[in-house]
């Protein structure tokens, strides 16, 4: 018998040792009673810090992801005509790999997906560590997604005019309302924007303690010693990722299980200037998509 997607609440004399500011669901997807217990995964949501989504295995957790991106897909379609969607790189790109698989390759209405970069490494289109190939690769080169409709960095530029340039694209788009404008700044509301965070607490290219992270002026920046290669980048700062309707950050390992930490739980002043305890959408909803390793240090999960 196959079981998908249904939600229990935890019967509460199991959540004994949890802070109540939670509300627990437990949640199977794609199991069969038998192996429901192992396949089990935790959702929670806590004040500001958003929906907490833990899940047993990469394989679960893709799923509930292309899930969810699906389901946002079709609701901006219906509310604007559209689905805005900012991209970043790394592990995140291969978890949303069921994306391209079925039903989601023939019932999400991929015509209207537009697809930016929340960060891009200031490289060729064409070389190994760009997110725009990567992305391209896995994911949209499967997907009948309109070509005029991705818009990658111009690789040409310096990193500081690459990154004047893609403000201005989506200025652009911005004006004609293909991007939609936020209530709450000046600054573009996109429907969604993916997240991977590094072990270090590093979100799209904003790294921890450098002054990127005070940039309130633009909505696209650039940095030229990124900590992690390759040094030039083009990232989205804090205010335009705070302005998006919705925030997903996904990151699975045992190494960044100490950063989980430091971005969701209660912890103390010292975790507040780490960049993904940092992305706290004013209006948006934030969604962390963890496996079980990245969230073995969650105080409230544990
Ligand atoms: O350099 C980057 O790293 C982060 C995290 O990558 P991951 O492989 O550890 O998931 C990524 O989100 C960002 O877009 C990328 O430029």
């Amino acid at each position: 018998m196959l079981i998908n997607h249904y939600s229990v609440f935890i019967p509460i004399s199991l959540l004994d040792s949890v802070d109540r500011q939670f509300d627990y669901i437990l949640r199977g997807c794609h199991c069969s009673a038998r192996s429901l217990a192992r396949n089990m995964a935790f959702e929670g949501s806590m004040k500001d810090r958003g929906e907490v989504r833990i899940h047993e295995s990469l394989d679960e957790l893709s799923t509930d992801l292309a899930d969810y991106i699906a389901e946002l897909s079709e609701v901006s379609v219906k509310e604007h005509g559209v689905f805005t969607v900012a991209l970043s790189g790394g592990s995140l790109i291969n978890l949303m790999r069921k994306l391209c698989d079925a039903p989601y390759n023939k019932t999400v209405d991929w015509s209207k997906w537009y697809i930016f970069w929340a960060d891009e490494r200031v490289v060729a289109k064409t070389h190994v560590d760009s997110n725009y190939k990567l992305a391209k690769d896995h994911l949209f080169s499967k997907l009948p997604i309109v070509p005029s409709h991705v818009y990658p960095i111009n690789d040409s530029l310096t990193a500081e005019e690459a990154a004047s340039d893609y403000k201005f694209v989506i200025r652009q788009l911005v004006r004609i309302r293909v991007i939609n404008v936020s209530n709450i700044s000046d600054c573009p509301k996109f429907d969604l924007i993916l997240l991977g965070m590094g072990p270090d607490g590093h979100v799209a290219s904003l790294f921890p303690n450098h002054s990127v992270l005070e940039e309130k002026n633009e909505w696209v920046t650039f940095i030229t010693n990124s900590p992690k290669p390759p040094p030039e980048r083009i990232t989205f700062t804090l205010p335009v990722i705070n302005s998006a309707a919705n925030v997903v950050v996904v990151a699975t390992g045992g190494g960044k299980a100490e950063a989980a930490s430091m971005a969701i739980d209660d912890v103390g002043p010292e975790c507040l200037g780490l960049p993904a305890r940092m992305v706290q959408p004013g209006v948006g909803k934030l969604v962390w998509f963890l496996d079980n390793e990245a969230a073995s240090k969650l105080k409230r999960f544990s």
